[in-house]
């Protein structure tokens, strides 16, 4: 079973640097090359796009969180004393406050973080495990989720979600895995073109194993639709697949 959070919810930020954290908790890495491995995790809250499925609802559409001091982020990651740590979001690196904590993370873990590619932090990263956001991403009045008005969301997500030049500094800075959320066979042909694109103008290589395709979806019924549609996709291009291990463990439930 994943550990629990012991986080405290405080809604006031705390004096000194400080971020916004909806979760913390240990579990397995579920997604990319180093799935299986035991992490910590630490999510914060917060994010500069709305993608229509995103599975952390309560750190976009409707952000919610506790502020926690970076000393205390720190001391809960020790007291779980763990090889890895992942830090995600929402989109943490909206935050400069994560450029510190991942400053004090360098020494003693290996540290994954995981981001939309379109900030790039000044800090160390051991994995920069970059999601880019697809045009079947952006959200609408039709695929928006229950109760949300999409409003200038659909505008701003659309304008955002790309940023090459961010892109190619991510990855020439960083190890890094290119993991692009796939909702069908439709999606190939942008991914084929942004990869291209990021050939072009990034001083770095790019292999083909570099980019994963990960199916889309919350939950295992989700992924059951779309898993093999998918993972033929990445036979057929010579791309790698990566599973959604969380969900198929824990479905959709907290801190897993
Ligand atoms: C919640 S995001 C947080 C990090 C960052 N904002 C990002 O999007 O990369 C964590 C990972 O979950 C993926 N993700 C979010 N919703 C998903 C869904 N419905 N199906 C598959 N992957 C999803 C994202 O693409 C990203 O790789
Ligand atoms: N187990 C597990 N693995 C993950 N890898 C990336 C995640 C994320 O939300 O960023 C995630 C997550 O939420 N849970
Ligand atoms: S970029 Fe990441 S956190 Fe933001 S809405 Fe999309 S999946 Fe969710
Ligand atoms: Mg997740």
């Amino acid at each position: 079973m994943p550990v629990s959070s012991r986080v405290e919810r405080p809604e006031t930020a705390p004096e000194g640097p400080a971020l916004p954290v909806n979760e913390l908790f240990a579990s397995l890495q579920g997604e990319g090359k180093l799935a299986g491995v035991p992490s910590t995790f630490v999510r914060t809250s917060g994010c500069n796009l709305r993608c229509w499925f995103c599975d952390s609802y309560h750190t976009s559409w409707d952000p919610t969180h506790a502020w926690m001091g970076v000393d205390d982020v720190v001391d809960e990651v020790d007291a779980r004393d763990p090889t890895h740590v992942v830090l995600t979001g929402g989109e943490p690196l909206i935050h400069d406050e994560s450029e510190l904590l991942l400053e004090r993370l360098a020494d003693d873990y290996h540290v994954t973080v995981e981001t939309n590619g379109t900030v790039v932090p000044d800090a160390p990263v051991d994995l920069a495990s970059v999601s880019p956001k697809l045009s079947t991403s952006t959200p609408t009045p039709e695929n928006a989720p229950d109760g949300v008005d999409v409003g200038a969301w659909e505008a701003r997500h659309e304008e955002r979600r790309i940023d090459l030049e961010a892109l190619a500094t991510l990855v020439e800075r960083h190890a890094f895995q290119l993991k692009f959320v796939v909702t069908g066979p439709e999606d190939l042909p942008e991914i084929e073109e942004l990869v291209a694109d990021l050939r072009g103008v990034a001083d770095a290589a790019i292999r083909d194993d570099d980019v994963l395709l990960m199916p889309e979806g919350q939950t295992r019924e989700e992924l059951a639709a779309t898993r093999t549609v998918v993972a033929d996709l990445a036979l057929e291009r010579g791309y790698r697949y990566t599973p959604r291990l969380h969900v198929d463990l824990w479905n959709d439930a907290p801190e897993t």
